[in-house]
């Protein structure tokens, strides 16, 4: 695992400007949701300033879009709406992108690493919509450079292979579901936050904002992005892993007094990592638990995968914040307490990792 010393910041070299014409945009990754961002893209109107725009998914869900299109239900929009794209199970059958925009989950990221470089046009973007530590967060090197962080960029293939100065970064602030294969259901609505760490480029960070929006989604931009960034992984450290323990949707859990504590408790443990980290967290861990008692009425992502016989997001999210949480001296006892439950759940699901 990574020993992180430092956050130094990342020497990013300048990248060309994304093309002045209609951008392509692949999703990768078109699940619960990448298949609402996909849905939204596709349904842009020509203003909006999008081209072509394609899905990698895999699978029944697959067979589902190619079949009937990509459908779409949110709590505003109930009725059943469907949209066309293009869908593949393999990304190397469509043309290098403008703009790649992943919503795969962080550990399926890094072995796309090589597919991903290959579809990316040379002056094209990555958006890795994703919860946890992402990829392109720079973390010292021990040498004087960064890195990404082993937990979720084993052997640095992401880092080598894209580079962190392509990606854009993007946290998800509402929830969804795969309903059923090809019909996905947005049961939370909520935006999307956009940025870069303080120092880089933003036009491009704009751009993708103006096209996105343009296409009807909620998006944000908060700087510095760090306190988007490490305000979800607080929420997502706790609430997701305390979910998928008790196996209980959040309002359910948190309405146990000693459940709502030991979130509680996990929030401050990662706020601690997080002002290390130089972040402003609007509210304290008391009053986001309980707006999240009170407003979210949902399985989280974690708990889903649990229920749906797949692997816990479990390094990328609760893993890489103790390793940045080591990288200060900070202990973490509940977070790792929780953390070291969510890997013997998955031993005992999957066996040991080789
Ligand atoms: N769901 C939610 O409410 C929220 C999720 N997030 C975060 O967003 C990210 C995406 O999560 P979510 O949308 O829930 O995940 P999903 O599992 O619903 O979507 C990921 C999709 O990618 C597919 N996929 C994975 N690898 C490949 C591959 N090699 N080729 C083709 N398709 C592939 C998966 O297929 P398969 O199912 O076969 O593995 C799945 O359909 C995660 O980081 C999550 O934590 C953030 C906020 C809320
Ligand atoms: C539940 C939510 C919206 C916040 O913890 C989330 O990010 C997830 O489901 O992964």
């Amino acid at each position: 695992m990574t020993e992180v010393t430092q956050t130094p910041p990342a020497d990013l070299p300048d990248l060309p400007d994304l093309p002045d014409r209609p951008l392509s945009i692949c999703v990768v990754g078109a699940g619960a949701i990448g298949g609402a961002i996909a849905a939204q893209l596709a349904a842009a109107p020509p203003e909006a300033g999008i081209g072509a725009v394609s899905v990698v998914a895999r699978g029944a869900h697959l067979a589902a879009i190619q079949a009937q299109g990509l459908r779409l239900r949110t709590t505003s929009a109930p009725d059943i709406r469907t949209f066309q794209v293009t869908a593949t199970d393999d990304p190397d059958s469509l043309p290098a992108q403008d703009v790649i925009i992943t919503a795969l989950k962080g550990h399926q990221i890094p072995p796309m690493a090589d597919q991903l470089a290959r579809l990316l046009a040379p002056h094209g973007r990555i958006l890795s919509v994703v919860n946890g530590l992402p990829w392109w967060y720079p973390i010292s090197d021990g040498n004087g450079g960064t890195r990404g962080a082993d937990e979720v960029d084993p052997g640095g293939a992401l880092w080598s292979a894209i580079g962190p100065a392509r990606a854009i970064g993007a946290i998800a602030f509402f929830s969804a579901f795969v309903e059923e294969p090809g019909l996905i259901n947005v049961n939370n609505e909520g935006y999307i936050d956009l940025g870069r760490l303080p120092g880089q480029d933003t036009r491009d960070v704009l751009r993708m904002a103006e096209v996105m929006q343009a296409a009807g989604l909620s998006i944000r931009r908060t700087q510095p992005f760090q306190n988007a960034l490490w305000n979800k992984i607080m929420g997502n450290a706790a609430l997701n892993s305390v979910c998928a323990v008790s196996q209980t949707p959040v309002h359910k859990a948190l309405a146990d007094p000693v459940l709502m504590q030991f979130v509680v408790a996990i929030m401050h443990e990662v706020q601690a990592v997080g002002l290390a980290e130089q972040v402003v967290f609007p509210t304290s861990p008391e009053q986001r638990a309980q707006a999240a008692r009170e407003k979210l009425r949902i399985k989280p992502s974690t708990l889903q995968d649990l229920e749906a016989g797949r692997p816990m997001e479990i390094e990328p999210i609760f893993g890489a914040a103790l390793a940045v949480a080591r990288s200060h001296g900070l202990g973490c006892p509940n977070l790792a307490l929780v953390t070291a439950m969510l890997r013997a759940i998955d031993r005992t699901r999957f066996g040991d990792p080789a």
